[in-house]
């Protein structure tokens, strides 16, 4: 059977949707989209000054419009959402509605680990003081939108590609 037309990669920021992301596409011979660089494209803006000068509710409604944008398109693509895409606006139930969503559950030690060499990027992150005890608060309230996903994976790709086969 075909694999689900749309795909989504969901999980906390540094959990590696937008690396992994493109590795699964690639697999599946299918379009890659960044959730945040269709954001930079439609927008003009680089998301950190988009957090910088709208602010993150603005961020937010550019970031519901594109997912909706891209869900719309009919060729099949695997998409790497941004961190908080799914805990806003009723996001994870359009992704679900709309075909599969797979958590990428990183290790939470690995991701504190990945964002704290990596927070110019990450306004959200930027913004934190201690990352360690701030990026566990932000797991611990995400946890129960990412746990709506139909698959839960630590980005093993033979073990995904398994899941997408039997279905
Ligand atoms: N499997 C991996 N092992 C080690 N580092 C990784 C891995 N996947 C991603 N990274 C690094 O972790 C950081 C976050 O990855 P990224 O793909 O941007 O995550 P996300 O899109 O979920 O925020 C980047 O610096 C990236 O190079
Ligand atoms: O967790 C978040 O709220 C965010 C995560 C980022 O994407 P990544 O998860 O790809 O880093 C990006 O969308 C924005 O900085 C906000
Ligand atoms: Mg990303």
């Amino acid at each position: 059977m075909a694999y689900p037309k749309k795909i989504y990669l969901v999980g906390m920021p540094g959990s590696g949707k937008s690396t992994f992301g493109k590795k699964l596409a690639e697999r599946l011979g299918r379009q890659f989209f960044d959730l945040d660089e269709q954001i930079e494209k439609m927008s003009g803006m680089t998301i950190p000054e988009i957090f910088a000068d709208a602010g993150e509710d603005q961020f937010r409604m550019f970031e519901t419009y594109a997912l909706g944008m891209i869900t719309q398109l009919n060729e099949p693509s695997l998409i790497a959402t941004g961190g908080g895409a799914p805990c806003f606006n009723g996001n994870m139930d359009l992704m679900n509605e709309a075909g599969c969503t797979i958590f990428l559950d990183t290790p939470l030690d690995e991701i504190i680990n990945r964002v704290s060499n990596d927070r110019a990027t990450r306004p959200l992150v930027n913004d934190m003081g201690d990352v360690k005890a701030e990026m566990t608060a932000l797991y611990n309230e995400r946890l129960t939108f990412y746990q709506q996903a139909k698959f839960t994976s630590d980005s093993d790709i033979e073990e995904i590609m398994s899941y997408l086969d039997a279905l």
